[in-house]
């Protein structure tokens, strides 16, 4: 399990994180969602070390985050942030490679992982394609093929930052049922999201982030209840269920 405790980052004497306090179980996926500038990213980026919070600390079973080495939170880890620098036309095949730096990996075993998380993206024929020639959604599908082949048997907790960015709607369902599976295998899986009905469809468990804050954590039924949502997002959210699934919209 992976914990935020009593976490606080502020810029400029603002608070952009306020005292969050988070378990993120093995197990379960769980998601993030909240409005535009509310601290979503923030908060992902305190969970993974790439910032340090002002107050607070971030735990994995008990020990500190920054207690690990650089190298061993790369096993213990793997993170999808939302921005992406990468201008240098490598194929798409060695970006995907690139997960598997952390883990040393001998090149005959790196190579079907690679050739897997290809085919999990729906991708294999991309692979010889130069990386800047990519459309978004297919961008977007290399960093998440990276990702996978960085998830090892160590790897205790997965964090994306928007995994669904860009991506139409047949991969965004392929990703979000990849994201379960790794659930499945006993990881914590942590997924900032802006869409209610796939959150609702596959998280586990929800938190509500509003001006910094998480301001509800609950089942999917409990945390996506319209009134708590026309609160945090500000305008009249409405809910219908079709064939089981649940449908948001603004009134
Ligand atoms: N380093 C920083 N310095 C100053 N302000 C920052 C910094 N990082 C984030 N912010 C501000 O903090 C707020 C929260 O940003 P953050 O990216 O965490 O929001 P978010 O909930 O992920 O938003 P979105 O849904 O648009 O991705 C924003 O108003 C942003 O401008």
């Amino acid at each position: 399990m992976i914990q935020a405790r009593g976490l606080t980052y502020r810029r400029e004497d603002r608070s952009i994180v306020e005292r969050v306090d988070l378990s993120l179980e093995a197990g379960k996926l769980h998601a993030l969602i909240g409005p535009n500038g509310s601290g979503k990213s923030t908060l992902l980026k305190l969970l993974s070390g790439v910032i340090e919070p002002n107050e607070g600390g971030v735990f994995l079973s008990d020990k500190q985050l920054k207690e690990y080495g650089v190298s061993e939170r790369s096993l213990l880890l793997a993170v999808l942030l939302q921005e992406q620098w990468l201008d240098f036309p490598f194929r798409a095949w060695d970006v995907v490679a690139m997960g598997g730096y952390p883990l040393g990996e001998l090149e005959s075993v790196l190579q079907v992982q690679i050739t897997q998380a290809l085919k999990a993206l729906d991708i294999e024929e991309l692979a010889e394609h130069a990386y800047t020639h990519l459309s978004g959604g297919e961008k977007q599908r290399v960093h998440l093929a990276r990702l996978l082949v960085q998830i090892g048997d160590l790897t205790r907790c997965v964090l994306l930052d928007e995994p669904l960015k860009a991506i139409d709607l047949t991969h965004q369902i392929s990703v979000m049922r990849l994201l379960k599976g790794l659930a499945k295998q006993g990881k914590s899986v942590f997924v900032v999201m802006h869409d209610l009905s796939l959150a609702a469809q596959f998280a586990d468990s929800i938190s509500l982030m509003s001006a910094g804050r998480i301001v509800h954590t609950g089942t999917p039924d409990d945390a996506l209840e319209t009134t708590r949502l026309s609160e945090v997002y500000q305008t009249q959210v409405e809910s219908v269920r079709v064939d089981g699934q649940r449908l948001f919209y603004v009134r």
